[in-house]
């Protein structure tokens, strides 16, 4: 009989559940829920389960904050649990929960030629070190490391790393970010809101006063050619994401690959491909041969966190993947 396992992935909207089936990581019945619908993970779950009609006795949970201890709380909503008295209450043998990007980074080696696109570089090297990162509403950084025949994810908060300038244009906006925020992380200019902080740096660089706009407008202006500001914004907002990903390639040797996952890149693929991206990528003088056959690609599966939830899974539980 097909042994079907929980899997889901919290984020601060929305939390989808499926069934992964454990020997074969197949995902099926996907269903989401609206998190301010309810009052909690443990409410949502057993909706979920009573659909099912399934003997579900284990789970893993992807979710967007940092996992250090028992007791969870959201970063993005007022959800809040104790792992332990989880899965007692479900009466489960294994719940496990797991941050959204540990998540994200065990659905890589799942994945098929056909859920990604590739930006230049090689052929990954089997079983070397990968990264992935992803701007969204944050911006989520891990690494991948295979050891004793099984992959190994290594958590962390990347995107909290300083934003590291490489040309003249961009010392001017960390000057103007800086006098705003003091600290400037990558995530301050690698995500939604970094996009509108890019846009609002560029414009009181030339000593002009921005306009109040929202992620979505800055990169539909750019798109439509209609704004200048707007256009610079988005092209440099794709040539940090190449300097960054060029980063993570030299800290951990990442011949494996580097993907990119998050909402943001696939809203606007044809001008990412157009941009200085992969220029920006290998721009690491003295090491650009070291990354120029290191291949990038942008995930297009659409749930890769319910992929990788099954996938950490199914590795604890002894299955290969
Ligand atoms: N067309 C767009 N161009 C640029 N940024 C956008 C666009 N549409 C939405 N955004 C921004 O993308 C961010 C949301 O990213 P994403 O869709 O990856 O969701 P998330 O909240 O990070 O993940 P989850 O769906 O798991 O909660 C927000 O900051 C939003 O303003």
């Amino acid at each position: 009989m097909t042994k079907y396992a929980l899997v889901g992935d919290v984020g601060g909207t929305n939390a989808r559940l499926a069934l992964c089936e454990v020997e074969t990581g197949l995902i099926s019945q996907v269903t989401t829920y609206s998190t301010s619908e309810h009052h909690g993970l443990e409410e949502v779950i057993r909706l979920f389960l009573e659909e099912q009609q399934q003997d579900v006795k284990d789970g893993c949970i992807a979710i967007a904050c940092p996992i250090t201890e028992d007791w969870v709380e959201m970063t993005n909503h007022d959800w809040a649990f104790s792992t332990k008295a989880l899965k007692a209450n479900l009466a489960f043998d294994h719940l496990e929960i797991i941050n959204d990007f540990t998540a994200v980074s065990m659905a890589i080696p799942m994945l098929t030629e056909e859920d990604v696109i590739q930006f230049g570089g090689g052929a990954a090297v089997k079983d070397k070190p990968i990264a992935v990162y992803g701007a969204g509403t944050g911006l989520g950084v891990a690494h991948l490391v295979h050891v004793d025949r099984r992959w190994v994810s290594l958590p962390g908060e990347g995107g909290h790393v300083d934003f590291a300038p490489n040309s003249v244009e961009e010392d001017l906006i960390l000057r103007v970010l800086r006098e705003e925020l003091g600290h400037v992380s990558a995530e301050r200019v690698l995500s939604g809101a970094g996009l509108v902080n890019l846009y609002r740096a560029i414009v009181k660089s030339d000593k002009r006063e921005p306009e109040n706009l929202k992620p979505k407008d800055v990169s539909e202006r750019a798109l439509a050619d209609s704004c200048i500001d707007c256009r610079r914004a988005l092209s440099l907002f794709c040539v940090i994401m190449g300097r960054f990903g060029g980063n993570l390639a030299l800290t951990l040797g990442t011949f494996g690959g580097v993907y990119i996952a998050g909402g943001i890149v696939p809203r606007f693929l044809e001008f990412f491909k157009a941009s200085g991206f992969r220029a920006a990528f290998e721009d690491k003088g003295r090491f650009r041969d070291y990354v120029h056959d290191i291949p990038v690609y942008m995930i297009k599966h659409d749930q890769p966190g319910l992929l990788g939830a099954g996938a950490h899974l199914r590795q604890t539980l002894g299955r290969v993947l």
